[in-house]
């Protein structure tokens, strides 16, 4: 396998601009972008006219081999990676999810063995599910030794991992402190416990159950408290999976008052609706159960509208894939289904033709929302995210014309159900390269198992300082940094 690989005659786009070049990389790193590189003798080259040339996708919201609700996902980190790279993405950033009294760096290793069979580079935010003194020293250990720079906390999921309010101001504020990320899974727990109940008390047991004990409010509140808490503290903060038009508006607020708040938004938020739950096939309805769930089709619009405006940033997936077998837990109470949907590969290809076949992106805002922003708002731009001299040769062969109809028939990632079934996209990628290699060409997928690696992310993104410096003249609560 040639170290030096010559992309030749493609349209390379970045999220600052789209320009006519070649793309020169040697020993998994872009070395040149210019026109007319020279062919080197024992190169291999890549014919990319007619194509456009992106950054690898990054999907800062995975969940490869997830102990949950009493199972575990289809995907681990192999066949979850390598799925990814078949749709684009050359970077994850999953989750490490403690239970609760679990000591965090117990968790940390477990999950970073877990990981070593990883296809495409990796990283990991680490969830904070319960307090001690211990959790506020691992975190310092995480940020300063393991490179973790964001933490994540379920406001969600009573009885279970999730964070009540002392826990986030706590971690909010360690967070702070370290110069890492907060980021929340916004759905007030209490609320959702208590609709579930009601639900089931009134005779709902089937999937249907489930948005219905879910509902946008539920969301919006807990966003809203997350950003309040954000706020008070002059931390900035990440929320999750932002499903809704009343959590993309809080969102906007804050920002407008000068908040440094950031959204991500999932593939399967952007296009796919509600609908599915009313589904009379169990099968059907469960394999849409996923937390928040699909919305009524007006909160697209509101979703799209925030990523045009730039109060939403990152596009995700959330990917959790379990099966019929696994979701058939919950076939006689919504309650126990496994929550979690599939899309690490195709979320590119979604989003691409929904976003910008339809004019609401340029190819260069879709490489900021499907790759560079994460790499910006997670410090590790411009290694990640961006076709320049010296950032690692992860990159995406895009052919704007080609079509192609997604199925679980054809999906490389495991399990038995896609949530895109049926969708015919135009725009697909023709080959994915990870550090330098070609990974995926034309349909021949080519992962190596154990060949991703993990990325470290430093802290103290840019936000730091100038939060600190926001946070002297206006936080109620003075910053001691
Ligand atoms: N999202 C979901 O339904 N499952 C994975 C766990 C989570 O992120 O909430
Ligand atoms: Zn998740």
């Amino acid at each position: 396998m040639p170290s030096t690989l010559l992309i030749r005659g493609g349209t390379v786009v970045n999220a600052d601009r789209a320009e006519r070049a070649d793309v020169l990389c040697r020993e998994g790193r872009i070395v040149a972008v210019g026109l007319d590189l020279g062919v080197q003798a024992g190169a291999e080259v890549l014919d990319a006219e007619g194509l456009y040339v992106m950054p690898g996708g990054i999907d800062p919201h995975t969940h490869m081999q997830l102990p949950f609700m009493g199972t575990v996902t289809m995907d681990d980190f192999y066949s979850g990676t390598a799925a990814g790279l078949a749709g684009g993405t050359t970077t994850i950033i999953d989750f490490v999810i403690p239970d609760p009294q679990e000591p965090l760096m117990d968790a940390y290793r477990k999950w970073r063995g877990w990981a070593e069979k990883s296809a495409s580079d990796y990283s990991f935010h680490v969830a904070v599910t319960w307090w001690d003194d211990s959790v506020h020293r691992d975190m310092a250990t995480l940020v300063r030794e393991e490179g973790v720079n964001s933490f994540k906390h379920f406001m969600a999921y009573k009885n279970a991992i999730m964070c009540d309010d002392e826990t986030l101001v706590r971690s909010f504020r360690r967070a702070l402190e370290l110069g890492a990320m907060p980021t929340v899974h916004a759905e007030n727990g209490e609320l959702v416990f208590l609709l579930q109940q009601e639900m089931k008390a009134l005779g709902v047991t089937g999937p249907e159950g489930h948005p219905l004990s879910r509902p946008p409010a539920v969301e919006a509140e807990a966003a809203q408290r997350a950003i309040a808490i954000a706020d008070v503290l002059g931390v900035p903060i990440y929320i999750v999976h932002v499903s809704c038009a009343e959590a993309a508006d809080a969102i906007a607020r804050a920002r407008a008052r000068g908040q440094r708040v950031f959204g991500e938004v999932l593939a399967g938020h952007l296009t796919v609706d509600d609908s599915a739950y009313r589904n009379p096939d169990f099968a059907t309805a469960a394999g849409h159960v996923m937390s928040p769930p699909f919305r009524e089709k007006s909160h697209q619009e509101a979703l799209w509208r925030g990523l045009q405006a730039g109060h939403l940033h990152t596009t995700a997936t959330d990917h959790c894939t379990f099966c019929a077998a696994q979701k058939a837990a919950g076939k006689d109470d919504f309650t126990r289904i496994p929550n979690g949907c599939g899309g690490v590969e195709e979320r590119m290809m979604v989003i691409w033709d929904a976003g910008v076949n339809s004019g609401r992106l340029t190819p260069s805002e879709f490489v900021a929302i499907a790759s560079a922003n994460a790499a910006k708002l997670f410090n590790i731009y411009p290694r990640k995210g961006c076709i320049t001299a010296g950032a690692d040769a992860d990159l995406v062969l895009w052919d704007p014309t080609a079509t192609r109809t997604l199925s679980v028939k054809t999906q490389k990632s495991l399990g038995d159900f896609n949530v895109f079934e049926g969708r015919t996209v135009t725009g697909v990628p023709t080959a994915t390269i990870s550090q330098g290699k070609v990974v995926y060409l034309h349909g021949d997928l080519r992962a190596e198992r154990g060949a991703g690696r993990y990325v470290q992310r430093p802290a103290f993104s840019t936000h730091f300082d100038a939060m600190a410096r926001w946070s002297k003249l206006h936080a109620p609560v003075a910053v001691t940094r």
